[in-house]
């Protein structure tokens, strides 16, 4: 029925956390353009390997290859150089180079970003926000990159600044969380704790949490309960925080 289901815009991006850790990506150049692609995907901790003949090389790039970072090949890419290859990242100044690599990439299905050539690119590149495990991408699907870059700052400027690290304690409690309550059947219920502990508990709480107080607090996954922070400590049984206490 009309109205019941979200309406398809199309047009759009299809945008994921891609997982990279340990694949192999081939980064082709070694200019500015490139050096920013090595950090995008070094902080995803793949293992990248850079083609680029040496006199290309920016101090930026140079430095990556010197601190044994990245794999490194002085020469122009050959179309070996894609041998097991799980991702392919171009930022050459020669379009013909470019367009080669990029029909190679699809023969053999791997996925390619042509640097600036959205018509050689399987998926683009967009603005990154980053505080810890926090990441957040602005794309404007080809429109308009310096937009981009303007919205994800206008975006950053908004975000608490303690946001990162709440996000950081969280991630450790709910991996304790499924130490202590590891079934599948315990899903659900796992699912509706940890919700309420992130909608009852105040940033500033979640990043004060200490090793003790993830302890104290996983001791109320059972009865499904959550205690304020303050209560916690004071060992309030009703997990409800009464005080101040005159004495
Ligand atoms: C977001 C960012 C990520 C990154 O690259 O890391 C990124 N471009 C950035 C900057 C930037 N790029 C350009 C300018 C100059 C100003 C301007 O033209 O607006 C600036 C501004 C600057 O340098 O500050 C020129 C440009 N870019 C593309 C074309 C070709 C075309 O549009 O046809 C041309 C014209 C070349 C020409 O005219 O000759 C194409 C692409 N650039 C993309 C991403 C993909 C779409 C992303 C989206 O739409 O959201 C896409 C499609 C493919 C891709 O490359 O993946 C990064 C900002 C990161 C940050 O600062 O936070
Ligand atoms: N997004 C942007 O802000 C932006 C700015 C300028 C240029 N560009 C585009 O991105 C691309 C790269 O830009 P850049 O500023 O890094 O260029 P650059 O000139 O600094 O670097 C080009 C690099 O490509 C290498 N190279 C050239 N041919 C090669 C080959 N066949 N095999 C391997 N390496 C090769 C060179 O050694 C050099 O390291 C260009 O296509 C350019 O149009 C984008």
């Amino acid at each position: 029925m009309k109205g019941q289901y979200p309406d398809i815009q199309g047009g759009g991006s299809l945008i994921l956390a891609w997982q990279v850790r340990n694949k192999k990506v081939l980064v082709i150049g070694g200019g500015e353009v490139a050096a920013g692609r090595i950090v995008n995907v070094l902080n995803a901790d793949a293992k990248v390997t850079v083609v680029s003949p040496r006199s290309g090389l920016n101090d930026e790039v140079a430095y990556r290859v010197e601190q044994k970072q990245v794999e490194y090949i002085d020469r122009k890419f050959e179309p070996s150089d894609l041998d097991d290859v799980d991702m392919v990242l171009a930022a050459v100044d020669d379009p013909e180079a470019s367009t080669q690599i990029y029909k190679l990439c699809q023969e053999k299905r791997i996925p390619a970003n042509i640097a600036d050539v959205p018509p050689e690119c399987d998926f683009y590149f967009g603005s990154i926000h980053r505080d810890g495990p926090l990441q957040i991408m602005v794309s404007t699907n080809g429109n308009g990159p310096k937009l981009a870059n303007i919205v994800r700052r206008r975006i950053a400027s908004n975000l608490p600044s303690n946001i990162g690290a709440a996000i950081q304690r969280v991630g450790i409690l709910r991996r304790k969380l499924r130490k202590i309550a590891p079934a599948p059947e315990e899903g659900p219920k796992r699912m509706q704790w940890m919700s309420k502990v992130c909608e009852q508990w105040s940033l500033d709480d979640l990043c004060d949490m200490t090793e003790d107080d993830m302890e104290s607090l996983l001791g109320f996954f059972q009865p499904g309960t959550v205690p304020s922070l303050e209560a916690l400590r004071l060992g309030d049984p009703d997990g409800v925080f009464d005080g101040p206490f005159l004495i």
